[in-house]
């Protein structure tokens, strides 16, 4: 692919301030990021969380954690996602969406291929990338076969160190020229969203504000029913 610097690639000043969401696109979903440890309790977090509105996904992202450890805690995290046809995707290993048959993987930019992801996942699993705030990743993950592509982190946030922190214009840039979902992370709740879900952000993906929320994760996700029109 032609090597674009993001510069190259901001051809209409207006895609800066044009913040009018495409009523074609389907409304903007939650997708919901595991904390990165978990107790014991987590499956009856995950599962008050799901009757606080509809979650599109849900994404295992444990840090430090071993990798039988993360298989043992998933079973009971993807039977619950199941039942509720909520899809279960596994972050950074595609081995490990493999042996989990978990509905996809999420890869960061040094988490593999998305190519390889595909070839050992199969047509139907959900591939998402990490694209930072960078307009040339995000068509690289395309071309590469991705089924959504993610920008972030949007806000600060204290669930993971960021280094990048992309414009909401980047949403309505890629949705004025892409069909391909594109995911809104980092720092995200339910006050900040709108600017967000307005840009054109297929889905908002959200931890923190929710295992974190004051009156429990039922409360967080049901937080998201006013800026996601529930
Ligand atoms: C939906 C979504 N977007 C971005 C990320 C970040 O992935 P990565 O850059 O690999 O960082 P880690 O999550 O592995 O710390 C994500 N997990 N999910
Ligand atoms: C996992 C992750 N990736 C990010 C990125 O920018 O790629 S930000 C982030 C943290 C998301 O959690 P919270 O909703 O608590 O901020
Ligand atoms: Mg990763």
């Amino acid at each position: 692919m032609t090597d674009f610097s993001d510069d190259d690639l901001k051809l209409d000043p207006n895609f800066a301030t044009r913040f009018e969401r495409d009523d074609e696109r389907p409304p903007c979903q939650l997708y919901l990021i595991s904390p990165p440890r978990i107790g014991a309790d987590f499956a009856e977090q995950l599962k008050q969380a799901l009757e606080g509105g509809p979650v599109a996904a849900f994404q295992l992202r444990l840090k430090d954690v071993d990798e039988e450890e993360i298989a043992r805690a998933a079973g009971p995290l993807q039977r619950l996602c199941a039942e509720r046809e909520v899809a279960f995707i596994v972050n950074d290993s595609m081995e490990l969406a493999k042996r989990l048959g978990a509905d996809g993987v999420h890869l960061g930019q040094g988490d593999g291929d998305p190519r390889a992801a595909r070839a050992l996942l199969g047509p139907s699993a959900q591939i998402g990338v990490t694209c930072h705030d960078s307009r040339h990743l995000a068509m690289e993950a395309g071309e590469a076969g991705a089924d959504y592509v993610a920008f972030g982190a949007f806000y600060p946030t204290t669930t993971k160190e960021t280094a990048h922190r992309p414009d909401p214009s980047i949403l309505s840039w890629w949705t004025a020229l892409f069909e391909l979902p594109c995911v809104a992370i980092g720092g995200i709740t339910a006050h900040n969203a709108a600017p967000l879900v307005a840009a054109g952000a297929d889905f908002l993906a959200v931890s923190g504000a929710v295992w974190g929320h004051e009156s429990g994760p039922c409360a967080g996700v049901g937080a998201f029913a006013g800026v996601l029109g529930w």
